[in-house]
């Protein structure tokens, strides 16, 4: 039996995809062989030796410590665009709330006293507080072009906005879906000084943290409105409550509740909810639910991370699956130790990203378990598996 340990509520359409007569699915496992997590901090926690892969139903990995798992040989899965959908139109409502002022007005109208008479009278005077503005003609600015991105980035343009994007990794994928109408900004702070509206769809980074900070605040049009559906430590939320007083920003709207503006009355803050879809629940668990299956069953690797995408179709052979530091001599070691043992190889697969690599082959016969100690000694070999 195979085991899988989930840390939060995933999709029961995800769960389906392990067959409980080959699987044991729960969220109480202590020797897993793959964890499924969507937003639980794995930071700390102690990675069971069992762990073979971690499968994030979501996009985001920062609540992952990836490189740790990397070291020993743990893909990391996740479920990438499988809920863009549901933040974009999330994004878009922000935009709209921020806009028209809907949470203010909304509010104000909750609490208007008096019979109908009275509340017509005070809400023919009192609505001139909540004019707005329409997003019709407006610049936003989408930084980070990637799957949400690009769907805010189309949306905004089919409202009839002005929209200029930045992303200095914008993939090829990206820009076959990106609207030809989305104009190029040269730099982040070319983009933030020409929109109405500045919108991040980035992930949590070193390079991203404090991206938005307090001189960049500075170079936005005043009167801006900023909506953070990436990761809160992308701003400096202390910068972004300077501007939100000095009205330099009219409106920041925020997927992610922290003190530093939860009470503040010019921001908009949201619990987390941008996937919160049943449709992007499902997509989220369905993706990386096959994907770690395919992992556990084949050693295929598809929407990693931190390892090379290597799927090879199932030949008839005994499969071994090897995860190693991409430095020379790695497979010639490997084919060696293989010859040693008498086996023959029938199909072989090796691709490496950045530091690490990654090998499947499959074989005339079964790995003698000497020969599978041999391959794990060699050094640079991180995790070695037959199948
Ligand atoms: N609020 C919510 O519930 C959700 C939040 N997210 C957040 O949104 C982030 C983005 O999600 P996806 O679009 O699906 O990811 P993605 O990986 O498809 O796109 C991210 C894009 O950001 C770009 N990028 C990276 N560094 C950049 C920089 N310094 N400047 C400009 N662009 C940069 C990348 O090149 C990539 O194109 C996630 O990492 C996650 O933190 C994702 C899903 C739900
Ligand atoms: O699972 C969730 O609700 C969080 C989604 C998210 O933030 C992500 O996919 O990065």
């Amino acid at each position: 039996m195979l085991k899988i340990r989930t840390y939060n509520n995933i999709s029961p359409l995800g769960l389906e995809k392990f067959p409980r007569d080959r699987y044991e699915v729960a969220s109480e496992i202590q020797h897993p062989d793959a964890i499924l997590l969507r937003s639980f901090d794995l930071h700390g926690v102690e990675i069971p030796a069992t762990v073979k892969a971690v499968g994030r139903a979501g996009a985001g990995v920062n609540n992952i410590p990836v490189s740790e798992y990397t070291q020993r040989g743990v893909p990391v899965f996740n479920a990438p665009g499988a809920n863009a959908n549901a933040v974009k139109e999330l994004v878009l409502a922000g935009m709209l709330l921020a806009a028209r002022k809907i949470c203010d007005a909304w509010n104000y109208a909750k609490h208007l006293e008096g019979d109908d008479d009275s509340i017509h009278h005070q809400v023919e005077k009192g609505k001139k507080a909540f004019v707005g503005f329409e997003l019709t003609g407006k610049t936003l600015g989408v930084l980070g072009l990637g799957a949400i991105g690009v769907k805010v980035a189309n949306a905004a343009i089919d409202l009839g906005m002005n929209v200029i994007g930045y992303d200095p990794l914008l993939t090829v994928e990206s820009a076959w879906m990106l609207s030809s109408k989305v104009a190029r900004a040269s730099s982040v702070d070319d983009l933030i000084s020409r929109s109405d509206l500045v919108t991040l769809h980035v992930p949590l980074g070193e390079q991203t943290r404090h991206l938005i900070n307090g001189p960049r605040l500075g170079f936005m049009k005043k009167g801006a409105v900023l909506l953070n559906f990436s990761r809160s430590p992308v701003v400096d939320e202390d910068a972004v409550r300077a501007a939100l007083d000095s009205g330099q920003l009219q409106t920041y709207v925020c997927d992610f509740p922290g003190q530093a503006l939860l009470s503040h009355a010019k921001a908009i803050v949201l619990p987390h909810l941008g996937a919160s879809t049943h449709e992007a629940e499902e997509n989220c668990a369905i993706m990386v639910a096959e994907r770690v299956r395919d992992f556990l069953e084949n050693g295929n690797i598809r929407h990693s991370v931190n390892f090379p995408e290597v799927v090879m179709p199932r030949s008839q052979g005994h499969r071994l699956a090897i995860a190693n530091e991409n430095v020379p001599n790695m497979v010639g070691q490997i084919s060696s130790a293989l010859a040693e043992a008498n086996l023959n190889i029938i199909d072989l697969l090796n691709k490496s990203r950045g530091d690490y690599a990654y090998t499947l082959i499959d074989l005339n016969a079964a790995v003698p378990a000497e020969t599978l100690e041999r391959i794990g000694s060699i050094k640079g070999v991180l995790s070695v598996r037959t199948l």
